[in-house]
């Protein structure tokens, strides 16, 4: 795991773009293509504006990226709340991407049967082998939460790979998350974290003792690869280690 402490939210952002356009870079070269999986939330969706604008655009071989998301909300995709349309204004229009290139959950069919079809749909992709996503980038909630892998959710005990339904008591609303095991399954596993909203959470997630059910993002430590958080200094603020 690396810790990776800017002094603004706007350096914060840069030092992501940066990177995902070096994992990108490599895995086309190696691969001929790159998977992956995206956030929804606010601090996402400005790394998405600023991947798609002039400085970031020409850096990338969009046409051998392939987009999924790590969780959706169980709403229609032109419904405020979808993560694929906040990803599809941010990102998938400004660079004009191809349909073909985006594999959004199909939540027309109620959350249980669309998380089964979508991880049908991931599998497929994979050539039902090893699911592995060059990068899967996360966001985190002030409640630790993150993708859609909430405090107090049966997700939190999935051993094996998987797509859930995830449903929330108190917002009233069901939601489609990959499981930990998944996520973990990645070659790179990237948090963007920027505020003083977020310190606590940074805090419980990489220094308190594990309870995965309070903290749920404590779940994620890539298998194979490298977990990478990118956070600004009012996020890091209550870590007592920075290294
Ligand atoms: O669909 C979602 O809401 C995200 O997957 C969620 O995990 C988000 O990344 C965090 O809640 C951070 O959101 P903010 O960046 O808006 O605080």
């Amino acid at each position: 795991m690396k810790l990776n402490i800017y002094n603004t939210e706007a350096e914060v952002l840069t030092a992501l773009a940066d990177h995902f356009v070096t994992l990108a870079t490599q895995a086309i070269n190696k691969n001929g293509k790159f998977t992956v999986a995206l956030s929804g939330g606010s601090s996402p969706k400005k790394l998405y504006e600023l991947l798609a604008s002039t400085t970031y655009a020409d850096q990338v071989n969009w046409e051998k990226v392939f987009f999924f998301f790590g969780d959706e909300r169980n709403v229609p995709q032109d419904h405020k709340d979808s993560n694929y349309l906040m990803a599809k204004k941010a990102l998938f229009q400004p660079l004009m991407i191809s349909p073909a290139q985006i594999f959004p959950v199909e939540t027309s069919f109620g959350p249980a049967e669309a998380a089964a079809k979508y991880w049908e749909v991931i599998s497929a992709f994979f050539d039902d082998g090893e699911v592995s996503f060059d990068l899967v980038l996360l966001g985190l909630g002030d409640n630790s939460h993150t993708a859609s892998l909430f405090p107090y959710t049966p997700v939190l005990h999935d051993r094996t790979p998987g797509v859930k339904e995830v449903w929330l008591e108190d917002q009233q609303v069901w939601r489609i998350t990959l499981n930990a095991p998944l996520i973990n399954d990645a070659a790179q596993i990237a948090f963007l974290v920027y505020g003083a909203g977020k310190a606590e959470a940074v805090k419980h997630i990489l220094e308190d003792d594990e309870d995965i059910e309070l903290y749920p993002a404590q779940l994620i430590d890539s298998i194979s690869g490298e977990v990478e958080w990118f956070l600004d200094e009012p996020a890091a603020a209550a870590l007592e280690n920075k290294e």
